[in-house]
């Protein structure tokens, strides 16, 4: 982080060029602003330009490949924002990923060239979003307040101020010529789902009778579904509680209730005395599908942070290890037991390693196995620009391996439940087909895929569940 005006990077001049080379079209030497996306410039802690600085921040590191909730945290730190600046920044960053595919293609209408540095597409990308808000939604700001603070944020950055008029240009352009641009933009397939095309093919090849409803779904608000902890006390009395506090829910599942309006975890009543946890209603089918007694040895492959973890051990007494190959998402978990009053045995390993045990074999194991986190896009609008389309295949194998490792430590008669969050085939059914096939594992009875889904009754992200049970002989 700086608050230096920009430096120049003079790179000297190229050696003279022999008589057969073509000519240099430069001057003798080229001077290059180095970017500062660092840079800090003045603008009011209170102010739209601010957060539309630091969402643009944000948006420009995902189209990098960073994940947003980290990019989030760099951007908060490049603007130290305030508090209340920092829930606009974000609420911005991820409204802008929701309509990427959207304001990118009006972006590409109103150009002749991709804008740069990738902070001032960004920037645009995230006006374009404030100003245009689809079905006729009442905009979040005054649209002309979004067209002048974008350009104060132009004009007071170094890496954008050569772009403020085309900034100014580009924005009213877009709203005198909305309808135009718009019927011009929707006819592209990205524009009108606002997935990549690779994203938008594999939804249609998967699911050719509902892919529309299932993008759809990727691009609704989630709910906030907590999962209530019934050690402590039961879904009736909690969401009483709820009422006492001027909170509306609505229960969605045996311990799941979904909250009328989001707030953050300080605000939700007895999430610090461990009546609640955050959990979505479809991954709360985890623990009861794996039929836990109290006194069974149990392994959680790929715990971190640790949600299903924490439920299983609020379902019965258990001897359970928690395993997961990132020990910073590990203590997470750690964090999770310590608030519920809760205890595991924590270990960071690779799940398709045996290095990590004793030899004794588990009564259950839960395979939360990593993959693309397709059916979670709802709650991660930037998975959908992050993923590449090898990665389904690329992870599959890697979870196959995980599977393949922990039958082995599954005794005769255990059950071995595999979850991911997937909508891709390759990671889900094909994977369970080809893992029964392979060991000759029983399939006891569980949901399969679930889509994502959000209706009055039934709200929950994508998921997959297979139970497999380990025959006798
Ligand atoms: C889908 S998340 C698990 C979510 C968790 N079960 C819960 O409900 O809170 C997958 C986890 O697998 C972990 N992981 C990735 N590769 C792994 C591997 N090779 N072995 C073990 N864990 C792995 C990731 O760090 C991540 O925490």
């Amino acid at each position: 982080m700086t608050n230096k005006r920009p430096t120049l990077s003079i790179k000297p001049a190229a050696p003279k060029a022999d008589k057969a080379a073509p000519p240099r079209m430069r001057a003798s030497f080229e001077v290059k602003p180095v970017l500062q996306p660092g840079y800090r410039p003045d603008l009011k802690p209170d102010s739209l330009a601010l957060c539309l600085l630091g969402a643009a921040n944000a948006v420009a590191q995902v189209r990098g490949g960073a994940a947003l909730p980290q990019a989030l945290l760099t951007a908060f730190g490049v603007t130290a924002a305030a508090p209340q600046a920092r829930g606009a920044i974000q609420d911005i960053a991820y409204r802008t990923m929701r309509q990427l595919g959207r304001s990118e293609t009006l972006l590409g209408l109103m150009t002749s060239k991709a804008p740069e540095p990738p902070m001032l597409a960004s920037l645009l990308c995230c006006a374009l979003t404030l100003i245009d808000t689809p079905d006729g939604a009442e905009p979040p700001y005054e649209v002309f307040t979004v067209v002048d603070q974008a350009v104060t944020v132009a004009s007071s950055h170094p890496d954008m101020a050569h772009a403020k008029g085309m900034v100014n240009a580009v924005l009213r352009r877009f709203l005198r010529e909305r309808e135009e641009l718009l019927k011009t933009a929707l006819m592209q397939p990205v524009a009108q789902w606002n997935y990549p095309q690779w994203w938008i093919d594999a939804a249609k090849a998967a699911y050719p009778g509902n892919w529309q409803a299932i993008l759809a779904a990727g691009n609704a608000q989630p709910p906030l579904t907590l999962r209530v902890n019934v050690r402590k006390t039961t879904v009736e009395a909690y969401i009483q509680l709820l009422a006492g506090a001027g909170m509306g829910a609505t229960q969605i599942g045996p311990s799941a209730v979904r909250l009328d309006k989001a707030l953050g975890v300080a605000l939700i009543p007895g999430f610090d005395e461990g009546l609640a946890s955050v959990q979505d209603a479809g991954a709360q089918l985890a623990a009861p599908l794996l039929d836990v007694q109290d006194g069974m040895r149990v392994l959680d492959a790929c715990a971190a942070p640790g949600g299903k973890t924490c439920h299983l051990l609020e379902l019965a007494q258990l001897d359970l290890t928690a395993l997961d190959s990132d020990p910073k998402r590990l203590e997470r978990v750690g964090e999770n037991l310590e608030r519920l009053g809760l205890s595991a045995t924590l270990k960071a390993f690779e799940a398709q390693t045996s290095v990590w045990w004793d030899g004794q074999q588990f009564d259950r194991i839960l395979a939360d196995v990593p993959c693309t986190a397709s059916g979670i896009v709802r709650r991660h609008p930037d998975i959908r620009w992050l993923r590449r389309k090898g990665d389904a295949l690329q992870l599959a194998t890697l979870s196959a391996k995980i599977l393949d490792n922990l039958w082995q430590m599954l005794r005769p008669n255990g059950k071995l439940l595999f979850v991911t969050c997937s909508l891709w085939p390759q990671e889900s059914e094909a994977q369970a087909a080809a893992f029964a096939v392979r060991h000759n594992a029983t399939r006891l009875a569980a949901p399969g895929q679930l889509l994502p889904t959000g209706t009055a009754v039934q709200d929950h992200d994508g998921l997959f569940y297979a139970l497999f049970q380990k025959n006798a002989t």
